[in-house]
């Protein structure tokens, strides 16, 4: 007996809104808004594929103008369809060819793969088909039952400073839900965010992300961290803010309380952040984990010659769901370390980091995640949580959670009442800093 393999009827791409804080970063202040694009996907067995990509108007453009070569393929022909999408060829025609060596948010779009979002709905889907979990269907299929999730400590600026609108007192039954508010630019208020995040979500791993304060008051932080977290894991990530020397003086003087340093320095002096980080691995011995200067195949292969990184940082939105297990087998085998990367996202995205982290080979570190800044406006009414630092992976097949298709027409609506729906983190941060504008080597609060 033949099985019919299910065809796909209808893409609908939603470009989405959700709310933020007034989190702090080497590209200014973010928005009270982020922005999203879901893709749903639905098959002619009735069931629905679901993924979530970066927001923006070019990606929203992309993935539309992918409709005719996803509806009607079989889900089956997922490499095939992907294959095609990948000729097309959008990121030729956008592409600045900066990649992420100096941070500048507005560049994420450079970086992100589009298609990304209809690989992770096509396995959804198939999933669903074959009745397991995405992670037993990707990869080398699973390699565990549960990942380990860091807590993203971020400083935050005070909203009252601006007239825009930042959510606050939505949340106020936990610590967690107020500080997350909150203005944060002191140790204490720090270890304080920390200990509340803890608190709700038992994280074991933390990073903080830096390039808002000089290097010395940040490492202060990491100390105390340390401190009151001893048997916790700490990463710093200035996203390339230090010269070579003050990332070598640094570490030297506060190294003993991190695990390991997420691009400490970047481009200078003539030389590439691939290069700076290598000088800088070869004077502390400090391991390094980057998102920026290893995006793509072509840069992580002079980072590997140089020797430029440990932990590679592989998003599955940067990277694509194989590739980014690809990247995670490669690194198995010559004894790296593989990691996620992540921006402000919703559920989905949750559920996708938790799905390619269990497919994941070998010693992975603690996966990033945004979410619990935004926890509280999930998408789907079965969302995976944080529970002892970990997501449990569900014995639901795909990714494991489904669209409540309400909640994805009010976040839809929310974004269509936004003016701009590109990132750009300078805008809110000159009402902090009167004609603040992004400087690759400048913490955003150093002027
Ligand atoms: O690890 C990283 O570099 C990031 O997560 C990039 C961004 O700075 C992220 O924190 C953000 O989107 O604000
Ligand atoms: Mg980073």
């Amino acid at each position: 007996m033949t099985v019919a393999v299910p065809k796909i009827t209808d893409m609908k791409v939603y470009p989405v809104a959700g709310y933020d804080s007034m989190l702090l970063t080497l590209s200014g202040a973010h928005y009270p808004y982020f922005t999203r694009n879901i893709v749903v996907l639905t098959d002619d067995s009735g069931q629905m594929g679901i993924g979530e990509i970066h927001g923006g108007d070019s990606i929203t453009k992309s993935l539309e103008s992918y409709r005719p070569l996803v509806i009607g393929q079989k889900i089956s022909a997922y490499r095939q369809i992907l294959n095609d999408i990948r000729q097309k060829g959008w990121r030729e025609k956008n592409d600045s060819g900066q990649g992420l060596q100096q941070l500048n948010l507005a560049n994420l779009k450079y970086v992100v793969h589009a298609e990304a979002a209809i690989e992770c709905a096509l396995l959804d889907l198939y999933g669903k088909f074959v009745d397991l979990p995405m992670c037993d269907i990707i990869g080398d299929g699973r390699q565990r039952d549960a990942v380990e999730m860091l807590g993203y400590l971020f400083y935050i600026a005070d909203y009252h400073k601006t007239d825009l609108p930042y959510i606050h007192d939505d949340d106020n039954d936990d610590a967690w839900g107020k500080v997350r508010r909150q203005e944060t630019l002191t140790v204490d208020g720090i270890v304080k965010q920390a200990e509340a995040a803890q608190a709700r979500y038992g994280f074991k791993s933390f990073k903080l992300k830096g390039g808002v304060l000089s290097g010395d008051e940040e490492m202060q932080a990491v100390v105390a961290l340390h401190k009151r977290f001893p048997d916790a894991r700490i990463n710093l990530d200035p996203n390339g803010a230090w010269s070579l020397q003050e990332a070598i003086d640094l570490t030297k003087k506060y190294g003993t309380a991190l695990t390991y340093l997420e691009d400490p320095c970047g481009p200078e002096a003539g030389f590439s952040g691939r290069e700076i980080m290598s000088f800088y691995k070869n004077a502390t011995n400090m391991p390094v984990a980057t998102n920026m200067i290893a995006t793509d195949w072509k840069q992580f292969y002079p980072s590997l010659m140089m020797k430029s990184v440990d932990i590679v940082l592989a998003d599955p939105h940067f990277w694509g769901i194989n590739g980014s297990l690809r990247m995670a087998s490669v690194l198995n085998d010559w004894g790296l370390t593989w990691g996620s990367h992540s921006n402000n996202h919703f559920d989905i995205t949750l559920a996708l980091y938790a799905q390619v982290s269990a497919a994941a080979p070998g010693n992975i570190t603690a996966i990033d995640t945004h979410f619990i800044w935004q926890d509280d406006q999930q998408l789907c009414d079965d969302a995976l949580n944080i529970r002892n630092g970990e997501i449990k992976i569900p014995k639901r097949p795909g990714l494991g959670i489904n669209i409540n298709l309400e909640k994805l027409a009010a976040a839809n609506q929310l974004y269509t009442t936004l003016k701009r729906h590109d990132r750009d983190d300078s805008r809110a941060m000159q009402y902090l800093i009167p004609g603040w504008q992004f400087d690759p080597k400048q913490p955003t609060l150093v002027r």
